[in-house]
């Protein structure tokens, strides 16, 4: 339009009705023959009027449906807003009903699902904590039609009598399959060793070359041993490379091209390989540490720290196993791990529940080794497992029973010295010998297996250990673990008496004490009580003392003339 006859025709508008003729010839014409610009002009200013009108009214419209419908804007958006609109409405409503009505179906079996795991959990006395835990299995099929389980690795656990799983399978399996990281405090003998092995040979599928992809971290070497054995029977007709990280694969050259789908290893060689060999971890994807409150000790910490530092994957899942585990470890445990979930079966640090234990006050050393004959003499139900408090102590009462008949072996380590120097240790033969130096510097880690074979195999009635094996050993049939002396800690107590009455079975453990380890026995009778044995009820009316590594200093166990004249000046 021009702008200097725009004027003449401000406020003019055509009476419709009047020129209604004029005004569809117009029309008419305007539309098939595009009329002069001159004509047009008033109508294209009232249509644009009109247009701005009915644009202002649709959109007041969709604003008002919008907002009342809230529905989402393609179903009001469109060509024919109106039309649209009044057949769509009926139609969300009733998908939302639907939709509504799913939801909450949903949501009323998710909550039928909880108060099911919460029951059963509490049928297996299973204790947990963590955001969103998975439900436990009922029996090992589920492992097969909620994660795909293959039909070997189900076949392998039915070949060993594993029929059902223990109460720590039953729930720390699913949370490891579901990719989350685990805290597991179970009873010793409890089938820990299953609950996260299985999950690794699961969630690893097949074998692979490509480099290491699950690390178990055990505190001793003859634990270390005896997880690899369990973790091949477990693997039995795959072709999983599990590995055990032997003194002689240290020893290799260069570690940095090392690869096998699971390797099991002590902190210490551990360290070494990887800050000596340049042993890769930076691929695990599984880290477990098991007795980790061992593991979490001050002598093993500095080794731990820079194994988890080194096992780098951004998306790998830890998980810490004992049947220990106090407060400050898991809290500590709680800076590396993330959104770890809490796997408690009965209650935190309590003994096994089938073992029998009893308190028995031998008055002096003498009394000790009287009490230990008289006892064999009445009974001898073997395989019994005797713990001292000392490598010396170990070899003078295995000097004092091998004279009495009795098919008795020693087997001890000594840690401190260990870590010094790779391992030293000291194991005595079934022939009573007491090694040299240079015999055990030899065959050293044979012999230490020996012992621990021939008491499994039943040709060793009678062990005599150190704590070197009173955590995680599993000597399936011991009838009685002998506390010959007091253990240093609450901790010591439950993992040497759970050596006995592992995997459902009974047992019982006996404990000498003498008038220096009265101070601690409150701390037992508690054990005993909590843990549902009989108990000396006035044990617990003793002064609460903190028990910090109780290891007196104890007059030697041997008898012998010749040791007779020393005897006083001779404390262990
Ligand atoms: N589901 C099962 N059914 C029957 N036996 C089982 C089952 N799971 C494990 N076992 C057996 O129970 C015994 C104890 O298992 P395991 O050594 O794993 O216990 P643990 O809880 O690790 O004990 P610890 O705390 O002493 O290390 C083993 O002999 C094992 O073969």
């Amino acid at each position: 339009m021009e702008k200097g006859a725009a004027f003449l025709f401000a406020g003019i508008h055509f009476d419709k009705k009047k020129f209604s003729t004029d005004f569809s010839r117009f029309q008419e014409k305007k539309e098939s023959d595009k009329v002069s610009e001159y004509l047009s002009l008033d109508e294209n200013i009232e249509s644009e009027e009109e247009e701005e009108e009915e644009k202002e009214v649709e959109e007041r419209v969709r604003v008002k449906k919008r907002k009342r419908k809230a529905v989402p804007s393609e179903t009001v958006e469109g060509f024919s807003v109106f039309k649209s609109s009044k057949s769509a409405a009926p139609v969300l409503n009733e998908d939302n009903e639907k939709l509504e009505d799913k939801l909450s179906l949903e949501k009323k079996k998710f909550h039928q699902q909880l108060e099911r795991d919460a029951l059963f959990r509490k049928k297996h006395n299973i204790h947990v904590s963590g955001n969103n835990i998975p439900s436990p299995l009922t029996d090992f099929a589920e492992l097969s039609s909620r994660y795909g389980c293959s039909a070997k690795l189900l076949r392998n656990l039915a070949e060993l009598g594993f029929k059902e799983p223990t109460p720590i399978q039953r729930q720390a399996i699913p949370v490891l399959l579901s990719g989350r990281e685990c805290f597991a405090c179970a009873p010793t003998g409890s089938g820990k060793t299953l609950a996260f092995v299985c999950p690794i040979l699961m969630k690893l599928k097949d074998a692979s070359k490509d480099g290491i992809r699950a690390v178990i971290v055990c505190p001793t070497r003859e634990l270390a041993n005896q997880t690899t054995r369990e973790c091949k029977k477990f693997a039995e007709g795959s072709k999983f490379r599990i590995k055990l990280l032997s003194k002689q694969l240290v020893q290799r050259a260069d570690l940095s091209q090392f690869s096998c789908d699971i390797l099991v290893s002590t902190p210490l060689r551990l360290k070494l390989a990887v800050r000596k060999k340049k042993m890769d971890l930076s691929r695990v994807a599984y880290l477990v540490l098991d007795e980790s409150d061992k593991l979490f000790e001050l002598g093993l910490l500095k080794q731990i720290d820079s194994i988890v530092k080194a096992c780098s994957n951004p998306s790998i899942v830890r998980s810490l196993f004992s049947a220990t585990l106090p407060d400050f470890i898991e809290e500590l445990a709680r800076t590396i791990m993330h959104d770890a979930v809490r796997v408690i079966i009965g209650r935190k640090n309590t003994a096994s529940e089938t073992v029998k234990q009893k308190l028995v006050f031998a008055g002096s050393e003498e009394g000790k080794l009287l009490a230990l004959r008289q006892s064999f003499a009445e009974s001898l139900n073997p395989p019994v497992l005797i713990f001292v408090q000392s490598k010396e102590r170990a070899k003078e009462l295995y000097a004092e029973l091998s004279v009495d008949n009795i098919r008795v072996d020693a087997i001890h380590a000594d840690l401190s010295q260990a870590q010094a120097s790779s391992f030293f240790l000291v194991v005595l033969g079934g022939s009573g010998k007491v090694l040299e130096k240079s015999d055990y510097m030899v065959g050293s880690q044979t012999m230490r297996h020996n012992a621990v074979d021939n008491f499994r195999a039943g040709k060793t009635w009678v062990l005599i250990a150190t704590d070197v094996i009173a955590r995680g050993m599993d000597f399936k049939a011991v009838n009685c673990v002998i506390n010959y002396d007091f253990p240093d800690s609450t901790a010591a107590y439950i993992h040497r008496i759970g050596r006995s009455g592992r995997a459902g079975r009974t047992g019982e453990a006996i404990t000498l004490y003498t008038e220096e380890d009265v101070p601690f026995l409150r701390n037992i009778a508690n054990e005993m009580k909590s843990s549902g044995s009989e108990f000396p009820s006035w044990a617990l009316g003793l002064r609460k003392k903190k028990w910090k590594k109780h290891r007196p200093q104890r007059d030697t166990i041997s008898t012998t003339p010749q040791d007779k004249g020393e005897k006083s000046n001779r404390r262990r």
